[in-house]
């Protein structure tokens, strides 16, 4: 069952029951799982959706015995993660961590969670499943790529920074994006012979903001797979060089990171998007963990990492829609 809204729209869409070629499938940060929804996507009223209204209890997984980090842990980490970044001359290094939110024994809407996420994130790519006993609701609007079928356009976004949204970039930020947009230019330059760059803007994704610049190129379909290929993981959600970033990822952090900073395929007639897969929760009968995660810099401090993470858990936190 899966459920979903793209950027900018109203429409919730749904897959049906016949064998499509559209299709959404969801990839794991380290491509190691593939969930596939490969039937037809119809639209669904609001209250078509409603009236099946899903809560955890209907979920099969419990969380048993989660131990989550703490600030103090987290913290500690992130110096040692800081003292790596500088012995490799790192530009940055994105590290994770997973919130947890117990329900104790309240009653939890998942789908009115959803729509919560759909009325509060207009610019996201918004979804709801449940496949194989695992169920996941994201809502975020990093584009890993999105190619028109009919103009063979390509488009991609690098986004990458964070601050409260009444605050002022600084260096820091300034510098984190660069090598971001750098990798994307790069990596678009060996596909096609002219790459359009906008001008770098403030992205807004509810109580905070994300520094972007767009890319537009001309490609081959044949290509497209390769380019998201290269793509992924983006320095956003991993780091440069890429190789050594995931080998630091999977030494720093304690837990897998599933579906979150991997990335959702919608293929339609018309186009394929890639949305990267930030901002979502896992959850199960009992609790849901928030995955969240910081780009790391030589120059990071990690009181204000740990803010960061917390400011990006109110994404789903505060959507949760409790009975
Ligand atoms: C890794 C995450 O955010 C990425 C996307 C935008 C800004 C980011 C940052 O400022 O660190 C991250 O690169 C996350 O939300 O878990």
């Amino acid at each position: 069952m899966i459920f979903f809204r793209f950027p900018f729209s109203e429409t919730i869409y749904t897959t049906g029951d016949t064998s499509a070629s559209d299709a959404v499938s969801f990839l794991s940060f380290d491509q190691s799982e593939k969930l596939d929804f490969k039937r037809n996507i119809n639209a669904i009223s609001i209250s078509e959706f409603l009236n099946h209204e899903v809560f955890n209890d209907e979920l099969k997984m419990e969380l048993l015995e989660f131990k989550e980090e703490t600030s103090e842990e987290y913290q500690k980490k992130l110096l040692n993660v800081m003292d790596f970044i500088k012995d490799n001359q790192l530009s940055k290094l994105v590290i994770s961590r997973r919130k947890l939110v117990e329900f104790n024994g309240s009653k939890l809407s998942l789908s009115q969670t959803f729509l919560n996420l759909c009325e509060a994130y207009k610019n996201a790519f918004v979804y709801f499943f449940i496949k194989d006993g695992k169920c996941w609701l994201g809502a975020f609007s990093e584009l890993l790529g999105k190619f028109d079928k009919r103009t063979s356009e390509f488009e991609t976004i690098s986004l990458a920074g964070t601050i409260p949204v009444d605050e002022k970039w600084t260096d820091k930020e300034i510098e984190e994006q660069k090598p971001v947009t750098d990798f994307i230019s790069n990596t678009l330059k060996n596909y096609a012979s002219e790459v359009h760059k906008s001008d770098t803007y403030d992205h807004i994704s509810g109580n905070i903001k994300h520094l972007r610049t767009d890319f537009k190129a001309k490609i081959t379909e044949e290509d497209l797979e390769k380019i998201i290929a290269e793509l992924h993981p983006t320095p956003a959600v991993c780091g440069i060089p890429k190789e050594m970033c995931r080998n630091a990822i999977e030494n720093f952090e304690p837990h897998p990171r599933n579906f979150y900073a991997g990335y959702i395929k919608v293929e339609t007639e018309e186009n394929v998007q890639y949305f990267v897969n930030l901002r979502c929760a896992e959850f199960f009968k009992n609790a849901a963990l928030i995955y969240v995660g910081g780009g790391i810099t030589a120059e990071s401090s990690p009181e204000k990492e740990w803010r960061e993470t917390e400011l990006k858990s109110e994404a789903i936190l505060k959507n949760l829609s409790f009975k």
